[in-house]
């Protein structure tokens, strides 16, 4: 029987209350109906206030988990989340090389609450072997600080932070999500040959955790679809400034987004 929806994979953590991770990629997923798939780096105990504790799945079982999906059925796109050391990066550059599958890096190192997801040496191996294999990756202010080695305060910072990334680390495309700066939320897509600039209302409440995870989830739904990057960056955009401002209000802490209410394109 052929397939019915397009597939997007997730490899990344869980977080148990559902706000960031797995869990809420699965929700993107299916909110952009997109048929969700998910293999486990870590599983996480935390919640809207932090993170208690981590136990990280052990190298041979992610490469199990991987094994069994690409047997089976290969997804139309996939994504990355936290993924704490840098064997479990090598095993999935190695999915990645092998099955040539559109691929979305988030790469995740510090949640809201500052907890640090991922050690050093992942860091390393994230910027020199990994985000080569993408198609785009979509660090945050501070993440795109650590792999650029720059300080960034203001466009002109962004705008050279992604010279590095493309001209230097060899990164097809990049969006740098300006969440963590100040004034509206303004995020950048840079390729070799242009720039895109969306730009939303900073919405003032602490409910964004998970936006991160939730973002470029959306993105990698489109691209499953065959959608382009420029217009599933549109729609990660959307959805993300709606999924915010209708934030579900739950938890004592930075509490995470709406997936029920965005509709649209
Ligand atoms: N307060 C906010 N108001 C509107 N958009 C926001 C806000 N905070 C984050 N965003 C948007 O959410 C997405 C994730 O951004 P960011 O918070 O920088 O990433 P991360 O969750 O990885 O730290 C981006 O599109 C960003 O512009
Ligand atoms: C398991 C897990 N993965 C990723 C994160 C970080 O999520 P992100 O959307 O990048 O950002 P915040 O939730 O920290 O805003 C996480 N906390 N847990």
């Amino acid at each position: 029987m052929s397939k019915k929806f397009p597939i997007a994979l997730t490899v990344a953590g869980t977080d148990p209350t559902g706000g960031a991770g797995v869990l809420t990629d699965i929700k993107a997923f299916h909110s952009r109906e997109v048929y969700g798939m998910s293999a486990v780096t870590s599983l996480t105990a935390q919640n809207t206030l932090g993170v208690q504790d981590v136990y990280n799945i052990p190298v041979d079982f992610l490469n199990a988990q991987l094994t069994s999906i690409f047997d089976d059925e290969l997804p139309d796109a996939m994504k990355s989340g936290m993924i704490a050391t840098a064997d479990m990066m090598e095993v999935i550059k190695g999915f990645v090389e092998k099955y040539r599958i559109p691929y979305v890096i988030d790469p995740v190192m510090i949640a809201t609450s500052g907890d640090n997801l991922i050690d050093d040496k992942a860091i390393d191996y994230l910027r020199d072997h990994l985000i080569q294999t993408a198609l785009c990756i979509t660090p945050n202010i501070i993440e795109a600080e650590r792999l650029s080695g720059l300080s960034i305060k203001t466009e002109e910072d962004i705008n050279r932070a992604a010279k590095i990334f493309i001209n230097d680390l060899g990164v097809q495309s990049v969006i740098i999500k300006g969440g963590h700066l100040k004034g509206d939320a303004v995020d950048y897509l840079f390729t070799k040959e242009h720039v895109q600039r969306l730009s939303s209302e900073r919405i003032d409440t602490n409910h964004t955790h998970g936006t991160g995870c939730t973002f470029s989830a959306v993105i990698t739904a489109e691209i499953a679809k065959g959608k382009s990057l420029e217009s599933a960056f549109k729609t990660g955009k959307n959805y993300i400034t709606n999924a915010i401002k209708n934030t579900p209000g739950i938890g004592k802490g930075n509490g995470p987004v709406n997936h029920f209410s965005y509709k649209g394109e």
